[in-house]
């Protein structure tokens, strides 16, 4: 697949829009020229499409670690604010603090002039005759703009409005921004509303003589915005010059740094050192603790339990209300010997799952499916189907948990009437944490032929096993925040090990402000070890079904195959990182990513929108084997996502 200019849309609904991959941008030192791609992506060319949503830009230049801690509370992003007067090179600066995070996830600049109010007919009017006072923080909706940084601070997603400089307007269209954990806040009046300084950590203030303002606000307008140089000129003299000496100017006391509007290379790397600092005292990493977390003590309030039918080996859940546990475990070795599973013991010990877990009633059936999977002779194809039963029996189970409502039916032939039920639920979809989650999507599209599917790439860091996140392809449903309040959602993974992925997916669906109560984790088994006490300790609402549950969790180094190597002379673009640039479909924010995928496979690459990893020349080296850290599920059945999709 081309990187260039390439619309990538859903192939299974129309809920569900897909970050279309634009262009790439390569040079180091060259910033990018943002408003000449806005009107390139267009087609229609010219100062006609000029929007903020070029002035709105997210990098995305890694994986995102872990941003709130292991109770889930999410960590603030950290926000700097950029002031000055016009064109004193504020977004010049605030791409170059951008360009200079190479290695920080998600760095995002956001305009304040993308809150520019709509104008009325006749305000409109006297816009088009330069009549009109666009340089008063009265001009701006303050309090969505307020909102919008008090969100991204707490690490919500949000919609920003799109305004067009040509049209003097605001458009139909928002722009989705979901995930910096820095955010560039620049504007005008910045620093002017005592309620958005103190959302800010850092208050800079960019500083140029006027008549380098003008100089270059004239080139601009002229060249950018359509103008011509009469009302540039007109324009500054009436407003532009007032609103700086009497309401910018001033606001300079504020800034913690004053940046020259010129030459700032020094000041610029003195904001990005001090950014980088203050992201990595923020970041968190807890898988380990996840997976050491102990199982709870002897004596625990054991109150809905899991005994152990002594022909099948098939515990009978009841549920009343702490946990499930697993009694008469006893005889557990012989057991295991009869059905091949040990996964119902912890040295003989009962063991207990919180309440939240929703575990199926271990029927010979079930029991007989897993042992399957837990069958290290099993093929690759029986692997297949007996694990899409499985994700069936789940989906069935997780579905049964939804809101349903009385509905009244004549029946066929008698003409009689039947009281009965339908699904009660305004959205309903299902998110998969690629890729193994993937091996629910057959399931839960036989059940609900509808679904709109979306996909979270959360991938495992090679050297601490510590979750990032790559990508999100979330479904309209979860990406509007309106819809997002009446949505539920079926977050599909095929194993739960130390959970932090699972842990990941659930923050970010909650960020985007589905509730708790409308999420339903689904997986096929867990390790009944710490995961699934840590992430029901933080989330207790939200609800997880699982066909079954293995008492161990092991951490093991793998060896698995490395990215392949270039020859020396293409060693300088092998070594550039892949960098592309995309805007989001519903008129996003412009997104520059270099993202390494050469771990994904082709159907993950084709999925994500991103060049295929598969190698494109002749000349490259074997590839050479890596070692990753990954936690493994005990006695277990291997990883279920690589033997679904054969990349085992
Ligand atoms: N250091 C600089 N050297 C040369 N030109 C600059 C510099 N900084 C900004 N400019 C130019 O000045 C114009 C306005 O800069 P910009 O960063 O958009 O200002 P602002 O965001 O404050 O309005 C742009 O055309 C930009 O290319
Ligand atoms: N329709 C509009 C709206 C605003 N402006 C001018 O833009 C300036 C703010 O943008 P900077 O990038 O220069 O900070 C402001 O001075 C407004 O006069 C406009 O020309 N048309």
């Amino acid at each position: 697949m081309s990187s260039q200019n390439q619309d990538v849309t859903s192939p299974s609904g129309s809920d569900l829009l897909q970050t279309p991959v634009m262009r790439a941008w390569q040079e180091e030192d060259r910033l990018p020229s943002l408003s000449l791609r806005e009107s390139r992506r267009s087609g229609r060319g010219g100062a006609a499409d000029l929007t903020t949503s070029a002035k709105n830009v997210i990098l995305t230049e890694a994986g995102r670690s872990p941003w709130y801690s292991k109770e889930g509370v999410p960590q603030s992003a950290y926000v700097i604010g950029v002031a000055g007067g016009s064109a004193s090179g504020k977004t010049s600066v605030s791409r170059r603090v951008l360009a200079s995070l190479p290695n920080v996830p998600w760095v995002a600049i956001v305009s304040q002039d993308s809150f520019y109010l709509p104008l009325t007919p006749e305000q409109s009017k006297l816009a088009f005759k330069n009549e009109w006072n666009f340089d008063s923080p009265r001009s701006f909706d303050e309090n969505l703009f307020r909102q919008c940084i008090a969100d991204l601070k707490a690490s919500k997603a949000v919609e920003i409005p799109v305004y067009s400089f040509v049209h003097h307007q605001r458009l139909d269209e928002t722009t989705y921004l979901y995930g910096p954990s820095v955010i560039i806040v620049e504007g005008l009046f910045v620093l002017n509303d005592p309620e958005l300084r103190d959302l800010l950590d850092l208050k800079v203030y960019v500083q140029a003589d006027s008549d380098l303002m003008l100089a270059r606000r004239i080139m601009r307008d002229t060249k950018e915005r359509g103008r011509d140089i009469d009302g540039v000129i007109q324009h500054y003299l009436k407003w532009v010059k007032p609103a700086m000496d009497s309401y910018i100017a001033p606001t300079s006391k504020w800034a913690d740094l004053i940046v020259p509007g010129q030459n700032n290379e020094v000041a610029v790397d003195i904001v990005s050192q001090h950014v980088k600092r203050q992201l990595e005292a923020r970041t968190y990493r807890f898988r380990s603790e996840l997976g050491r977390t102990p199982l709870p003590p002897d004596g625990a309030d054991m109150s809905t339990s899991a005994s152990m039918d002594g022909a099948y080996g098939r515990p009978q859940i009841s549920r009343s209300s702490s946990y499930l546990v697993f009694q008469n475990m006893s005889s557990a070795s012989s057991t295991s010997s009869e059905t091949g599973l040990t996964s119902f013991t912890n040295n003989h010990s009962p063991i207990a799952l919180p309440s939240s877990v929703h575990l199926l009633a271990a029927t010979p059936q079930l029991v007989g499916l897993l042992t399957i999977i837990h069958d290290s002779t099993t093929s690759p194809e029986d692997f297949i189907f007996y694990t899409d039963r499985l994700c069936s029996l789940v989906v069935e189970e997780a579905l049964s948990l939804l809101p349903y409502k009385n509905r009244e039916v004549i029946c066929n032939g008698t003409g009689r009437s039947w009281q009965g039920k339908e699904l009660d639920v305004e959205n309903i979809c299902s998110v998969s944490i690629l890729r193994s989650g993937s091996v629910f999507e057959k399931a839960t599209r036989r059940a609900i032929p509808d679904l709109a599917q979306g996909s979270l790439l959360i991938q495992s860091c090679e050297n601490d096993g510590e979750p990032q996140l790559y990508s999100l392809n979330l479904p309209l449903s979860i990406r509007r925040r309106s819809r997002a309040v009446n949505c539920h959602a079926l977050l599909l993974d095929a194993q739960v090990s130390t959970g932090a992925a699972a842990f990941m997916a659930i923050r970010v669906l909650l960020d985007h402000g589905v509730p708790q109560q409308n999420i339903i984790f689904l997986s096929v088994i867990a390790s009944a070890r710490g995961g699934l006490w840590a992430l029901t300790k933080a989330f207790p609402q939200v609800r997880i079904i699982l066909a079954g549950v293995d008492p161990g969790l092991k951490k093991l180094r793998i060896e698995y195959p490395g990215p392949r190597e270039k020859q020396p002379h293409q060693h300088r673009r092998a070594s550039t990182r892949r960098l592309t640039g995309s805007v989001s479909a519903d008129k996003g924010t412009t997104t520059v990513k270099s993202h390494d995928n050469s771990s994904l496979s082709s159907s993950e690459s084709e999925h994500l929108g991103l060049p295929s990893s598969a190698p494109d020349d002749d000349d490259e080296e074997p590839s050479k084997p890596k070692v990753k850290t990954i936690w493994a599920i005990t006695p277990g059945t291997g990883s279920i996502g690589d033997r679904y999709f054969r990349t085992d």
